[in-house]
């Protein structure tokens, strides 16, 4: 396996020359555009990995994977999907035209960032310093790592240009989506995407999903059954914005993309997956990321269809 991950990344490297590491957020842009890594957590706890394994990144929107997870624990979901709703999106990840144009005012679906924002105003907790702790601890069991972080820099300057954010979340305010103080929930927002992890942190949250929200180290139930299944639905059809279709053609499994350059993946009751590449194709997905994933699923038969 660990031969197959290694050609598996060589044959696809060239394809980080075709994307762009993200620059809207300025820390972001320091990132290496050339790496390019994997790492694959199975249900039996066996761990294999190639190329730029130990990058270390800022997770971005595979957070909003978790954020619905405590959303949906914490409120239920006839609760969240009152203020979300669980359709794909054809624009792109930071739009706000479609909460004018729809008559709810609802953000489509909980993996653009309307959605998200909305989620996360929704976790427990009496303002935004809990609902992030709430959101990162839950983070840490799932990848079981007590030491992960915020990325201080990244946060800094998420929240110091992070005006479309604004802007969406003040809409959502306006429309009653979210019932509290907009700066709050925003902060709490922009913490959980400048997460800093690993692949191997990412593998292993999405192993836990793999394996029916059960943890495959210790056999301890941490998502409820339906959540899992409510979250792996919406990973598979919202999971990379606007591109979600070609990648459910192309790769046939659920995931979750960031614009740090990670792809979360899960192969159901077989393995979670995590690929960084922070050279980003039009839609905001990690292009070499993409790549990788397409040969892989290709060549182990991974796709659910
Ligand atoms: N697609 C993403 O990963 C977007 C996350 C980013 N922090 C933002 O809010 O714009």
């Amino acid at each position: 396996m660990e031969e197959l991950l290694k050609t598996i990344i060589d044959n696809n490297r060239i394809w980080t020359k075709h994307g762009k590491v993200a620059s809207y957020i300025p820390e972001l842009a320091k990132a290496n555009p050339d790496a390019l890594g994997i790492h694959i957590f199975d249900l039996e706890c066996n761990e294999f990995y190639a190329g730029d394994y130990e990058t270390a990144f800022t997770i971005q929107s595979v957070s909003k994977v978790i954020t619905l997870i405590c959303a949906l624990i914490d409120k239920g979901k006839e609760a969240v999907f009152s203020k979300v709703g669980t359709e794909p999106s054809a624009d792109p990840f930071n739009s706000i035209i479609k909460l004018e144009t729809r008559n709810s005012h609802k953000p489509l679906n909980p993996f653009i960032n309307a959605g998200a924002i909305a989620c996360t105003s929704l976790v427990s907790g009496d303002n935004g310093i809990e609902k992030f702790e709430r959101v990162i601890e839950m983070v840490k069991k799932m990848a079981n790592n007590p030491n992960i972080q915020v990325n201080f820099n990244v946060y800094q300057s998420e929240k110091l240009t992070g005006n479309t954010n604004r802007a969406i979340a003040y809409y959502l305010k306006g429309a009653n989506i979210i019932e509290r103080d907009v700066e709050d929930v925003l902060d709490a927002y922009f913490k959980l995407c400048s997460i800093e992890v690993t692949v191997k942190d990412v593998a292993t949250i999405a192993a836990v999903i793999a394996n029916g929200g059960i943890t495959p180290w210790s056999n301890e139930r941490i998502v409820p059954k339906e959540v899992n299944q409510i979250v792996q639905a919406i990973m598979m059809t919202c999971g990379l914005y606007d591109a979600s279709g070609e990648f459910a053609v192309k790769i046939g499994v659920p995931s979750k993309s960031g614009v740090g350059g990670c792809i979360m993946s899960v192969v159901p009751k077989k393995m979670g997956i995590a690929v960084v590449g922070p050279a980003l194709d039009e839609s905001g997905n990690s292009i070499g990321g993409k790549k990788v994933l397409e040969e892989l699923s290709e060549k182990l038969n991974l796709s659910i269809f």
